[in-house]
């Protein structure tokens, strides 16, 4: 295998981590938007958010650049708050 074929490899195994990741982070966002809805508590949580993105930033153990690494934060946030409306919507309507 060429070298760049090999290491794309190692990116789908890598990806494929992420996206298990992704499904056990969203998974327990749905049972926190389950929380949020019976005790009635806002689903953005904006300090959350910020706790999270400092503790993040102030190691940032990655090659990105820390802005970048907040922008793939936020869309993880973003997603999970999309995840809570749409479930609270749901359950509302
Ligand atoms: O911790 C919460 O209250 C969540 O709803 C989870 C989460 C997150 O994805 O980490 C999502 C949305 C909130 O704005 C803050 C944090």
């Amino acid at each position: 295998m060429m070298p760049l074929d090999q290491l794309r490899s190692q990116i789908d195994t890598i990806d494929e981590q992420l996206l298990s990741l992704l499904k056990q982070r969203s998974q327990v966002i749905d049972t926190i938007s389950d929380i949020k809805g019976e005790l009635g508590l806002p689903l953005h949580c904006p300090e959350r958010e910020r706790q999270i993105i400092n503790s993040i930033c102030s190691r940032n153990p990655t090659l990105y650049h820390q802005l970048d690494l907040i922008c793939i934060f936020r869309a993880i946030f973003n997603a999970s708050l999309n995840l809570q409306l749409l479930k609270n919507t749901k359950q509302a309507g």
